[in-house]
């Protein structure tokens, strides 16, 4: 590189150099740094923006899993207005902390259906397909069998999980279960038949969910499992407060490369070098990824231009393909003894629900989210309902839909249907997010400052399908309360149903409430899509970057297709993957 052409940045003070510098320490950073270290060989430096996560201590508490997004550890960005939610902007919730998201997020482990990643591997990617990615699932995680078996729906199969660092358990609270049980009996009665486990390729069925956390029921993510276990190891260096704001690329004749990063020392104030002598990688989650990438020069032609930054490689797929599941609720009135409602209404019950915690027990060490379904959908029926593009997508064989029960009213937002709660008045909701989306979004830059957020545009609800799959999974919902109401815990007329109420009843006013209530699951994912790139891919097979040399992505952004799943685990398997990719090429 002796006629390299430095870009703008690189006059910074150097901070050292190091074999493998991870811009961002969350969910898939920490897990791809630990995996690096394991064998000592490679050093490797890892710069996350925002703390600690136990800057705020209740990210540990699954019950207070509501109350830390919108904390110090979180971006809280917001999307644009979105034309299929009647314009509204939604919070868009983001971990911003040592764990990423699997430190804010909702505890829920769900791997997805074999199908899924056999299509992204037909999509062009060797290596990939559940065949190949199960190993590494499996890896990932250990299993904490439940302590006293309180409950049905409550298996699991030993052979799907190991002694990996990220903890799975079931909550010993058994105070909510008996909804949770009516739920789970609901749904079977509905035709979704209660499984062993989701696990295993095959994500069609009802259980309780099991959760990321240890048998004490504090959350495992990515900082509590992969990084407590590598923290004391001489080859890793975790930096907090440390936002990286550039790749440093070089250019020698055509040839573009990245040879290490300008990054931000929240802590002394300085603006520093760090140099790698091997790879950068990026894991800055599927919104700011992107984003990043845009700001080193690597993007859309157009919006390089727009915000005034040098373009090293122009690539109009960065950004794009922007996959997220959404959903909504059907809200009933219940029986006090079966919701959490009155914990957040009365604080003598916090103050007593926290004491229990600390013995590992009660309310908190369980999420709102007690237990899920995933319905797949026969091809005749999404011929029926107007969503045939899913089959002829490749689509058919996968959960479409997922069902899910929660203990509170949700999602609590002010919205044309939200009625004012009385105080000491308890309330469940029956929750639908649509697994298959068809709409694509879009992340961009607004500046050339990361400092400023990602512009997100979901494009929420946008096709014909989405549109289908939404009204058709909101019937399924009120037919699943009117089962529900039979077990008695539901309080009023109309099967206690409070939202959106008995006035909505034709499709379009199911499509309006559903437009004004929506909310985003948070499992943004796409924008920097593993595919062939004259396909929409930024990234190849081996997670590197099209165009230049010395610098992958991994974290949700690669994902080429959203699995019908939650995406936590997904994420994992993707650094475990790379983490079997770098050292296999790098193995001396
Ligand atoms: C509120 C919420 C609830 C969710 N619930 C669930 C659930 O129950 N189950 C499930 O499976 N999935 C859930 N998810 C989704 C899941 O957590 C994510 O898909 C997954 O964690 C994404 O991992 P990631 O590594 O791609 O990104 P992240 O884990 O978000 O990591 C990105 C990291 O990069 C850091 N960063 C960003 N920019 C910079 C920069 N310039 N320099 C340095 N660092 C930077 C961020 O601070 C963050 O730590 C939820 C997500 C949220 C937000």
């Amino acid at each position: 590189l002796g006629t390299a052409t430095p870009l703008q940045h690189s006059k910074h003070q150097d901070a050292g150099s190091f074999d493998f510098i991870i811009a961002g320490g969350g969910t898939a950073g920490l897990a791809l740094a630990a995996r690096l270290t394991e064998d000592g060989t490679h050093s490797v430096l890892v710069l996350e923006a925002g703390l600690r996560p136990d800057t705020v201590a209740l990210y540990q508490t699954p019950g207070a899993d509501l109350q830390v997004p919108g904390s110090p550890i979180d971006w809280a960005f917001s999307t644009l207005p979105q034309p299929g939610l009647n314009g509204r902007q939604l919070i868009y919730n983001q971990g911003r902390c040592l764990g990423g998201s699997s430190s804010i997020n909702g505890l829920a482990y769900t791997r997805g259906s074999s199908s899924i990643y056999n299509l992204w591997a037909s999509l062009g990617n060797n290596g990939w397909s559940w065949e190949k990615v199960f190993p590494y699932f499996k890896k990932s995680t250990t299993f904490n069998p439940p302590s006293a078996k309180n409950v049905t729906a409550q298996d699991y199969d030993v052979s799907l999980y190991s002694d990996g660092p990220v903890q799975l358990a079931y909550p010993p609270y058994v105070y909510a279960y008996p909804g949770s049980e009516a739920f789970v009996e609901s749904l079977s009665a509905l035709g979704l038949p209660k499984v062993e486990d989701l696990n295993g390729g095959t994500n069609i069925g009802v259980k309780h969910e099991p959760f990321t956390m240890d048998n004490r029921y504090r959350r495992s993510s990515s900082y509590d499992s992969y990084y407590m276990q590598a923290r004391d190891r001489p080859n890793l260096k975790v930096l907090e407060m440390s936002p990286v704001q550039q790749v440093i690329l070089e250019k020698a004749g055509d040839t573009v490369v990245a040879s290490g990063v300008v990054y931000t020392d929240y802590a002394s104030g300085q603006t520093l070098n760090a140099t790698a002598k091997k790879e950068v990688i990026l894991s800055t989650g599927a919104l700011k990824t992107p984003q990043l990438l845009m700001l080193s020069g690597i993007g859309p032609a157009e919006t390089l231009e727009k915000v005034g930054v040098q373009p090293y490689v122009i690539n109009e797929n960065v950004g794009k393909n922007l996959q997220d599941h959404i959903y909504f609720s059907v809200i009933a009135e219940a029986d006090p003894s079966i919701s959490y409602s009155s914990l957040y209404q009365d604080y003598s019950k916090l103050q007593q629900a926290t004491r229990e915690y600390k013995e590992a027990k009660g309310p908190l060490t369980a999420p709102v989210g007690l237990a899920f379904g995933f319905e797949k959908i026969s091809s005749d029926t999404l011929n029926s309902i107007g969503a045939s593009a899913l089959t002829a997508l490749n689509r058919s064989d996968q959960a479409h839909v997922e069902y899910l029960y929660e203990t509170i009213y949700y999602p609590n937002l002010p919205t044309p249907y939200y009625s004012s709660k009385e105080y000491n008045t308890s309330y469940v909701s029956f929750t639908a997010a649509i697994l298959a989306p068809t709409s694509r979004g879009t992340v961009s830059a607004l500046s050339n400052s990361l400092s400023d957020p990602p512009q997100i545009d979901p494009q929420y609800y946008t096709t014909p399908e989405d549109r289908a799959l939404a009204i058709y999974s909101f019937k399924a919902l009120r037919k699943l309360l009117a089962e529900f109401a039979t077990h008695n815990f539901t309080i009023g007329p109309n099967n206690g149903e409070v939202a959106p109420g008995p006035n909505v009843q034709s499709d379009e006013e199911i499509l309006d409430y559903i437009r004004e209530t929506a909310a985003p699951v948070w499992h943004a994912s796409g924008t920097c899509a593993m595919l062939p790139r004259e396909k929409g891919g930024v990234v190849d097979e081996k997670l590197r970057l099209y165009g230049v040399q010395r610098l992958r992505v991994v974290d949700a952004s690669v994902f080429p297709v959203i699995p019908d799943a939650h995406t936590m685990a997904p994420t994992y398997v993707v650094a475990e993957m790379a983490a079997g990719i770098i050292k296999g090429e790098y193995r001396s």
